[in-house]
């Protein structure tokens, strides 16, 4: 798929979507976002999204469940076109889980359920609770007094009540400590293989991606730098960009550029 996103002064037109030039009134811009980014998910894979600050990650992923439109190629979700799904159900089936979780003011438990009570779905939130190793008493607890880390695994929780076939997660794990970082690291890799759940894991942490992913995309300014299952993605042969994009992030890229 291909996104290019429109800077533009209203009534100007002829931006050159490939390039990002200026229009031939010299008032509008548009910026390619994701350029010809190309593949496939495989239920119970988890693919890493690495790429430094800007690179398109988030941009990936928000075009996945339609929160961001593309203006070129296509997306399949089971065979048929994203844009034949109803936008609700595709949500369901491919779950957005961001970096900072929102919830509405309430109960853990009202925040739990609230999808499963709209689809009038069944819902067993002890059940939920336990598979993302939280303690059933929380349950009752206002949201906000919840953890980062409990926040984020209410959220996985939250998706999972709706049973989704594949997660789309932001950098779930950024905002939190070593452990709890393995622990939902652990609880994600565990629920790929049971449940054949498909994840898009984006981080910007190669030694995360390698921890979690059976593959790897490396993004660079919208461009797919390397695609790779994860053995070759960390070998010599990965190539130049891998290679730099290893080198420069040590846990924080600082948003270099790798090189292409
Ligand atoms: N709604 C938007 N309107 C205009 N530009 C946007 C929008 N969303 C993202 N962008 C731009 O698209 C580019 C990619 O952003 P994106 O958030 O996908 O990057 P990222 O790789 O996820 O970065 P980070 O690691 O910092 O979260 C950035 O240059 C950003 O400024």
């Amino acid at each position: 798929v291909s996104v290019a996103f429109p800077t533009a002064a209203a009534g100007s037109t002829g931006a050159n979507r490939a390039t990002g030039a200026l229009s031939s009134e010299g008032e509008q811009r548009e910026r390619q976002l994701l350029h010809r980014v190309n593949g496939c998910l495989m239920s119970g894979e988890i693919l890493s999204v690495l790429g430094p600050s800007g690179s398109g990650k988030s941009t990936l992923l928000r075009v996945l469940n339609r929160l961001f439109p593309i203006d070129g190629g296509k997306i399949q979700f089971k065979e048929q076109p994203l844009e034949s799904w109803p936008v609700t159900e595709l949500r369901r089936r491919v779950s957005f889980i961001a970096q900072q979780p929102a919830f509405f003011p309430g109960t853990a438990e009202e925040n739990l359920t609230y999808g499963t009570r709209l689809w009038n779905l069944p819902c067993d939130p002890v059940r939920l609770m336990k598979t993302v190793r939280l303690e059933a008493d929380l349950l009752r607890q206002p949201v906000d007094t919840l953890s980062g880390g409990q926040q984020q695994r209410l959220a996985l929780a939250r998706s999972l009540a709706l049973d989704p076939d594949v997660l789309l997660l932001d950098e779930p794990t950024s905002a939190l400590d070593i452990h709890t970082t393995r622990e939902i690291e652990e609880m994600v890799t565990a629920l790929a293989g049971r449940e054949r759940k498909g994840v898009i894991w984006v981080t910007h942490d190669p030694e995360q991606a390698r921890r979690v992913s059976q593959r790897l995309l490396l993004l660079d300014e919208g461009h797919v730098i390397a695609d790779l299952p994860k053995d070759a993605f960390f070998s010599d042969k990965a190539g130049a960009g891998v290679r730099s994009f290893l080198a420069i992030s040590d846990g924080s890229n600082g948003g270099k550029e790798v090189e292409k």
